[in-house]
């Protein structure tokens, strides 16, 4: 049997005498896609990021890969980080295309690789994941005239260049009109139910944004884990007041997702 993606045994991380985690223990299985809910500051990145070996917990064992110490150049080639803080250093007139093929190499700006020149195979790699996740027609279009749903779309196919077992989305869908999140999340969707597809994690404020697809929630509350397990067990009307702080008057079941009505 194939190793967790990720094992957290008991982490904690501390910094500045505060607890930001405290015995966080959660298993990630290859092929099996997570949303991540939790209040503001509640600890969801920071849990991320110490999963994904961008930081390294003061408490508690990390097994990434099946092991506790792994090389950070496979690491990195093996788990894509989609977040917020990536769209603002993408050169603005740098072609999607590009920016795909920029990837390959795990550095922003395909304009400054400079020795690392890519090759018309990583053109052509590039293309083949567009066309295969249907959004090849934004190839040559400049990174900085595409919509909020298109730019996440073409990093989505920037961290899947080098083929990784796990791409982290951190909040995808904030700043995106209703209707183009409605389009990236039918999209995500379907490239999260293809066979080809890595392990996806989805980090949302939004119960309404968990995909069918992302069969288990992790849920985070004030550094710990509130609860975690198959989405339609642990999203429940009474976890969500409780991490809120906030009524809901009942949970809807539409296409799949679970859709809070709370209380004004
Ligand atoms: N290096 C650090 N030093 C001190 N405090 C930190 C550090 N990193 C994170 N924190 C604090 O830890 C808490 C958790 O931050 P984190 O970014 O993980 O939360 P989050 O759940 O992702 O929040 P959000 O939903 O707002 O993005 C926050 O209060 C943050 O200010």
């Amino acid at each position: 049997m194939q190793s967790p993606l990720i094992e957290l045994e008991r982490v904690g991380f501390r910094r500045q005498q505060t607890d930001i985690l405290v015995d966080v223990s959660w298993r990630l299985e290859r092929q099996r896609h997570w949303a991540v809910l939790g209040p503001n500051g509640c600890g969801k990145t920071t849990m991320l990021r110490i999963a994904c070996g961008y930081l390294w917990q003061t408490s508690g064992t990390v097994r990434r890969l099946g092991a506790e110490l792994v090389d950070l150049g496979t690491l990195r080639r093996s788990i894509g980080w989609v977040a917020s803080d990536l769209a603002p250093r993408i050169p603005p007139d740098e072609l999607a295309i590009e920016t795909v093929v920029s990837g390959r190499v795990a550095q922003v700006g395909l304009r400054r690789i400079g020795e690392l020149q890519p090759t018309d195979a990583d053109f052509e790699a590039a293309r083949n994941l567009l066309r295969e996740m249907r959004c090849e027609s934004l190839a040559e279009k400049p990174f900085g005239v595409l919509s909020q749903g298109e730019r996440q779309q073409t990093l989505v196919a920037r961290a899947r260049m080098v083929d990784p077992l796990l791409i982290v989305l951190d909040e995808p869908c904030a700043g995106m009109d209703p209707g183009v999140r409605e389009r990236f999340l039918a999209w995500l969707e379907q490239l999260a139910a293809a066979p080809t597809s890595p392990s996806l994690l989805l980090v949302t404020h939004h119960v309404e944004e968990i995909m069918p697809s992302f069969e288990s929630t992790l849920v985070m509350q004030n550094g710990r884990i509130a609860a975690a397990g198959p989405t339609a067990e642990v999203v429940q009307a009474s976890l969500l007041e409780a991490i809120y702080g906030i009524k809901v008057d009942r949970l809807e079941k539409s296409g799949g997702r679970l859709w809070p009505i709370w209380q004004a």
